[in-house]
């Protein structure tokens, strides 16, 4: 059991109540409701001078307000998981502050990372309910805050897709983590808060089938997100596509941890307490702002070599299967 910081700043005092997150570690959070500044007066002035906003979650209206909860529970529970699967302290790895400001904009379908703290749009009830509900999408976020305390890859065009796509992996582990490992796999980004009014659709993104999710026939001809390094986009929309060539290797760490067929190649899954080890020792070790595909195939072999060393000269089962879901997913 630990307890939660939570100080109001229209009053002053501060007080603690529980959280049902484990760790013990007191976690300092701030969670803002913003002024209705519209999104980008809001979004330039927090980027610029972090958030001076009144903060409103006193005692009654902060339970009064499901976002700012959901923002809360959330980002304790993400805290949790890099602390407890990765020995992390929060996101720069040193307990700074997590601070969440949640109905951002008007109906904005957006969440995001703005160098400093976590925002979350109310949606607009159509493509995404409140983005705040989305455990996946603060892990999300909050793994951009990890970024950009470790390798900080610079996000645009192959780099920024590796940064997208780390993003996505430790989002949807954090979430499972949370789940508790007797729920169901579930490797898909925002399912909770995509979409409302149509279930089953696959969720933002889905690192198990990339293909699941429709993409405009503006971005690639399929009409669907690549699982092919040969499939990539290769325009200048989305900064290079950094939402887009990310699912190319989120389908290669879906096959290191689960296994299965890829184009003609068999992985032989290696479970998702191995493939987080992998992913946060090649981010925090060989991983660098210029890294693209090819450098992430590196990082990853490598780490896997250091954390399952080869024996008798043989690759371990770990680094085969990083070797061969990279091959799957044709990257050189
Ligand atoms: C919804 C959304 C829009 C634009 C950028 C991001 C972004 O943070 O890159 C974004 O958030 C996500 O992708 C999280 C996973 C749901
Ligand atoms: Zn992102």
């Amino acid at each position: 059991q630990s307890f939660i910081a939570v100080k109001d700043m229209a009053s002053g005092t501060s007080y603690l109540h529980g959280a049902a997150a484990s760790g013990g570690n007191v976690v300092d959070v701030h969670t803002f409701s913003a002024k209705r500044l519209g999104e980008t007066p809001f979004l330039l002035l927090s980027a610029l001078f972090g958030y001076t906003g009144q903060e409103v979650t006193t005692k009654t209206s902060f339970f009064a307000d499901p976002a700012a909860v959901s923002a809360h529970v959330n980002s304790i529970k993400v805290n949790n998981y890099y602390q407890t699967m990765h020995k992390r302290n929060s996101l720069n790895g040193n307990g700074m502050k997590l601070v969440s400001t949640v109905h951002i904009g008007e109906k904005w379908n957006n969440a995001a990372w703005n160098g400093k703290q976590m925002l979350y749009g109310d949606g607009d009830g159509v493509q995404f309910s409140s983005l705040a509900g989305g455990l996946d999408v603060a892990g999300h976020e909050m793994t951009h805050g990890v970024i950009s305390n470790t390798a900080n890859m610079t996000y645009q065009d192959e780099s920024g897709a590796i940064n997208e796509s780390i993003a996505d992996i430790f989002g949807a582990l954090a979430e499972m983590h949370a789940s508790g490992s007797a729920s169901a796999p579930e490797w898909e980004m925002g399912e909770d808060i995509f979409t409302p009014n149509k279930p089953g659709d696959g969720g933002l993104r889905s690192l198990s089938d990339p293909t699941k999710t429709k993409l405009s026939t503006a971005y690639l001809p399929s009409g669907h997100y690549p699982d092919h390094y040969n499939d990539r986009y290769l325009g200048t929309l989305d900064k290079g596509g950094v939402h887009i060539n990310s699912s190319i290797n989120n389908k290669a760490a879906y096959l290191i941890s689960e296994g299965g067929e890829h184009y003609g190649i068999t992985v032989t899954g290696i479970t998702r307490q191995k493939t987080e080890k992998i992913y946060y020792r090649a981010l925090t070790k060989y991983l660098t702002p210029s890294s693209g595909f090819k450098e992430m195939r590196q990082a990853a072999i490598q780490s896997a070599r250091d954390l399952y060393p080869d024996r008798s000269g043989q690759p371990s089962a770990e680094t085969k299967a990083v070797i061969a879901a990279y091959d799957s997913v044709g990257v050189p």
